[in-house]
């Protein structure tokens, strides 16, 4: 079924182990009501999420997949193992991936197809780094990693789309409600070439210095559905005012 309540979702990066992750889902409480509430714990610290979020309404996703089922891939984890450990979705090519460890739009797309085939749902992250942005490539980069990933994604919008601008994450630069809803419309506009009216169910987040502070501006923007917070959602209560920003 379409679910389009705003999406709060937090990418805790390398940071959190169980106990911390445990103690977070304590202080949050319940969440997930008007809007949606997503978690991306590291993979280490997925199961002890899954308890602690248990019943709060928060969902629990990991942070990247292999795109193989299984082998040998030493320091891998494996989409059915994420599955099985109570995740429900997948981020997947998220600028750090993309950019620190080297994945191509192949990678990703490959990774988008296994995350489907174990039954995750994937958050699929796209964003021009700031040469590229000031060399007027924003539309190129763009549309070739949404085509790129729409060669896997379902048919039926079962997914979602996470924009983060490579220049405004973790460096405290947020990119303008303007710049954001620039770079939505565009890839909106890609979705319904692609998908058709199918391509409505698919909401489409911002990512990149998301705070307590300018979060309802960024929620405001024409064609943001949500937000990818990474800082500002290891803390239950920057979170929450996070959350409180979407549902007011
Ligand atoms: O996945 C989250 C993004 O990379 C944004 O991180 P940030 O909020 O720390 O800038």
């Amino acid at each position: 079924m379409m679910d389009r309540r705003p999406v709060i979702s937090g990418n805790w990066k390398m940071n959190h182990g169980p106990e911390a992750a445990a103690s977070f889902f304590g202080e949050l409480g319940s969440a997930g009501g008007a809007a949606r509430v997503i978690i991306f714990p590291p993979a280490l610290s997925l199961p002890a999420a899954v308890e602690a979020a248990r019943g709060t309404g928060v969902e629990i996703g990991v942070q990247n997949v292999h795109a193989e089922v299984s082998g040998a891939f030493t320091g891998e984890n494996s989409a059915a193992a994420a599955r099985e450990a109570g995740a429900t979705l997948a981020l997947i090519g998220h600028s750090e991936r993309r950019h620190v460890f080297g994945e191509t739009d192949d990678q990703v797309a490959a990774k988008v197809a296994r995350a489907v085939a174990e039954g995750l749902e994937p958050v699929v992250c796209v964003g021009e780094t700031l040469d590229e942005r000031k060399a007027g490539r924003l539309e190129e980069v763009l549309d070739r990693q949404i085509r790129a990933a729409l060669t896997t994604l379902p048919s039926d919008g079962a997914f979602l789309i996470a924009y983060e601008p490579v220049w405004a994450i973790g460096t405290g630069e947020t990119a303008t409600p303007d710049d954001a809803a620039e770079a939505h419309a565009l890839l909106r506009d890609r979705l319904t070439e692609a998908r058709g009216e199918v391509a409505a169910a698919v909401s489409i987040l911002y990512g990149g210095s998301v705070k307590p502070g300018n979060a309802a501006e960024l929620l405001a923007a024409d064609g943001v559905d949500g937000v990818l917070v990474g800082g500002a959602s290891l803390r239950a209560s920057d979170f929450r005012a996070i959350i409180d920003a979407a549902e007011r």
